[in-house]
């Protein structure tokens, strides 16, 4: 993997240029920042269909972060678990489709970070708004575990908790801003991660709030 310091000088300059986080793991600063606007159209239509929900843990615990999904397959949890669904059961119809725009960028992003050929089947659309927060978890409800995770944040910045392949493992804490990409697969796959309770602020795109969109090729 190779370590691309662009215009990585100090923490205000870093806009783009490529950073491994581990092997397997890179961060891609700035990615997705050309097509921002067109991206988050894009989420618009979706949530215009799907609306952001607040769902239920099969703990019962009422999950901060607000998601959606769209494509064949949605991420889901209530009582019964977490899966995947190709129905929304809030409409009772499909998700809405995976506009190209969003497909594309996931395929991108991939394949700079060295994953070729990425065709996600499901993108699970994630709101934080300030003090949501999402615990170290592993991405481990898809089939098959040789297809990465591309991760786009938008909007408010967030710290990007990352992982060993033990919960107890110690967490890298990176700061994601507005574009950056973070794509992990191979023996990253099964990484624990989460992010830190989001901090006040304002984003000119996204007001209060920070969008993730996780792509995954569940099936
Ligand atoms: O919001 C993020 O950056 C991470 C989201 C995540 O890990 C997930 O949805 O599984
Ligand atoms: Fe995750």
């Amino acid at each position: 993997m190779q370590y691309l310091f662009d215009d990585f000088e100090d923490d205000t300059h870093r806009r783009t240029g490529s950073e491994a986080l581990c092997a397997d793991a890179v961060l891609l600063r700035g990615f997705a920042s050309a097509e921002d606007k067109a991206v988050l159209d894009a989420v618009k239509r979706v949530v215009a269909d799907a609306p952001f929900r607040r769902m239920t843990t099969p703990g019962g615990f009422r999950m901060s972060v607000a998601m959606t999904n769209c494509g064949p397959l949605g991420w889901v949890t209530d009582r019964r678990g977490y899966r995947y669904a190709a129905v929304d059961s809030d409409s009772g119809k499909p998700w809405p489709a995976m506009p190209q725009v969003l497909q594309s960028l996931a395929g991108r992003a991939a394949e700079a970070a060295g994953f070729a050929d990425f065709v996600p089947d499901a993108c699970l659309i994630n709101r934080y708004e300030p003090g949501a927060r999402m615990s170290l978890h592993q991405d481990k409800d898809e089939q098959d575990f040789g297809q990465p995770i591309v991760s786009v944040s938008l909007g408010l910045p967030a710290v990007f908790l990352f992982g060993g392949l033990r919960r107890e493992d110690k967490a890298l804490r990176v700061q994601l801003l507005h574009g950056d990409v973070v794509v992990w697969g191979g023996t990253a796959r099964l990484r624990y991660h989460g992010i830190a309770p989001l901090k006040n602020g304002s984003h000119p795109l996204t007001d209060d709030c920070r969008i993730n969109l996780t792509f995954r090729k569940a099936a």
